[in-house]
């Protein structure tokens, strides 16, 4: 008996707070989910999602509705296309009044005494007022995501989430699946506004230019798309680029690192999300990919952008680019204006093998060149490399592996590893940003490993005494 009562008063205080918080969730309430009989369907039928329910509501004369409305907010039903406050024209003898009527969660509202009746009343709205009627639901109520909770399998993960890109759909979705992809492609055609194509994931990105290969499972077969990221508007075909929405944040944030007359180096830039924001910035920017069809739309968007004259671009190897080009760069920087008014920027997003191309820093500079320029204090650059890691310590192995490419120890030179997002379970992308030091642009012979652990134990101790040293000072 004490068990259950303290049962219903926990369950009371739950209905409290979640009317408090305004927590009405439809799909945890059976009323309101699709039919049963819709699990498993394979080929959409949108006929066999109506439904008819009763409903709570109430009665309200239209000339009240707004003093009565704010009272009911946190209680109204919410479902898609579908108003919770109606017009309902009644009529009371010869007279035409217009009442509203409002209809109510079936989870928040069992009856009159679930609704701020003291308040109501003040209104003249009385428990008469308070009703139940049919209603007819119906597709068009649901929400895509809540008709895959109930077309797909319960046992199983089901579709968790999707990237869109202007107005295709990209979706991954696992085996199991893959026999509602017909369904699933319809249902999001159908709900998300402006998409018109629907394509599933075909196979893991190992190509060169790292471009999805996709199947298109619902929509056009028009894979030229317009997005907007950060403010800016990019231009590409889907299927021939790289392009990854996951991916703003960390332009973002590259971007807003950037100062007007700041210098960008962007290795592996396909179509722009690094280098037009910062062209756009007036930085002076040279971008490379290799991919003739990115360097298409990465001039593309330089261009749309009004910011060519900020940013000149190539189609090569990334390690043809920065001996090539990057280094004449630096070295004419270097020789001609020798003030550190402005800040260097190399990007290297290539996550799966931009560590590779790391080796290219070490003796950078050739004996002539490093005599001219060895007594100077130059403005170096920061390298900002991306790359995967697995395992455990994944934030450890991917500072190993930088060093271990780059055939040297980073130090102080070290500026961050930045966690960048999860790719897969124990597998993460990072950035580590870091200086490029003369010792880096002079030194021919690779540092073994054993001198790399050792500085790199000497600095993580380092990094360790500072962090004491400052929370001693706090
Ligand atoms: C992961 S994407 C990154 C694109 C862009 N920077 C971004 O953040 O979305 C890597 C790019 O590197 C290009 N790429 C691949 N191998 C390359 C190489 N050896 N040299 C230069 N670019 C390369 C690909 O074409 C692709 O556009």
């Amino acid at each position: 008996m004490i068990a259950l009562r303290r049962l219903t008063w926990a369950h009371d205080l739950l209905q409290q707070f979640r009317r408090h918080r305004h927590y009405w969730k439809n799909m945890d309430c059976a009323l309101l989910k699709p039919p049963e009989e819709v699990r498993g369907m394979l080929e959409l039928n949108r006929e066999a999602f109506r439904k008819q329910i009763k409903l709570p509501r109430l009665r309200v004369p239209e000339r009240d509705s707004n003093k009565v409305l704010p009272l009911l907010k946190k209680l109204l039903l919410k479902m898609e296309k579908l108003r919770p406050v109606r017009p309902l024209s009644e009529i009371e003898g010869d007279i035409q009044s217009t009442m509203r009527e409002i209809l109510l969660h079936p989870l928040a509202v069992k009856s009159w005494d679930c609704l701020p009746t003291a308040e109501l009343e003040k209104h003249n709205i009385e428990s008469g007022n308070f009703y139940y009627a049919d209603l007819e639901l119906n597709y068009d109520n649901w929400r895509a995501d809540e008709i895959f909770k109930s077309v797909l399998p319960i046992e199983d993960e089901g579709l968790t989430s999707y990237s869109r890109i202007g107005h295709i759909v990209h979706l991954n979705l696992r085996d199991h699946i893959l026999p509602y992809k017909n369904l699933i492609g319809q249902v999001l055609l159908d709900k998300v506004p402006g998409c018109r194509t629907v394509v599933n994931k075909a196979a893991t990105i190992d190509n060169t230019y790292r471009n999805f290969q996709m199947e298109l499972i619902c929509g056009e077969q028009q894979y030229q798309v317009e997005t907007i990221e950060n403010g800016i508007l990019f231009e590409f075909d889907f299927s021939r680029v790289y392009w990854n929405p996951r991916l703003s944040t960390e332009h973002e944030r590259i971007t807003k690192m950037l100062n007007s007359n700041d210098v960008l180096y962007d290795v592996f830039a396909g179509v722009g999300p690094f280098s037009v924001p910062a062209a756009h910035k007036k930085c002076w920017v040279l971008a490379n990919d290799l991919n003739p069809e990115s360097y298409k739309w990465l001039q593309h968007n330089g261009k749309r952008k009004k910011c060519l004259a900020h940013m000149k671009t190539f189609n090569k190897d990334g390690r043809a680019f920065l001996l090539e080009d990057v280094k004449p760069d630096l070295l004419k920087r270097w020789k001609e204006d020798n003030t550190k008014n402005y800040q260097i920027h190399i990007t290297m997003n290539l996550p799966a093998m931009a560590v590779e191309f790391l080796d290219v820093f070490r003796g950078f500079l050739n004996a002539d060149e490093a005599k001219e320029l060895l007594n100077q204090t130059l403005n170096y650059p920061t390298v900002h490399v991306y790359s995967f890691a697995k395992g455990e310590d994944t934030k450890t192995r991917v500072r190993e592996l930088v060093e271990e490419n780059l055939g040297l120890p980073l130090g102080e030179n070290l500026e961050g590893i930045h966690f960048v997002r999860n790719v897969a379970p124990k597998k993460d992308m990072y950035r580590v940003s870091f200086r490029l030091t003369k010792d880096i642009l002079l030194t021919t012979a690779k540092a073994t490993s054993q001198q790399i652990q050792l500085k790199r134990a000497a600095s993580v101790l380092l990094e360790e005494d500072l962090n004491i040293a400052n929370k001693v000072k706090c």
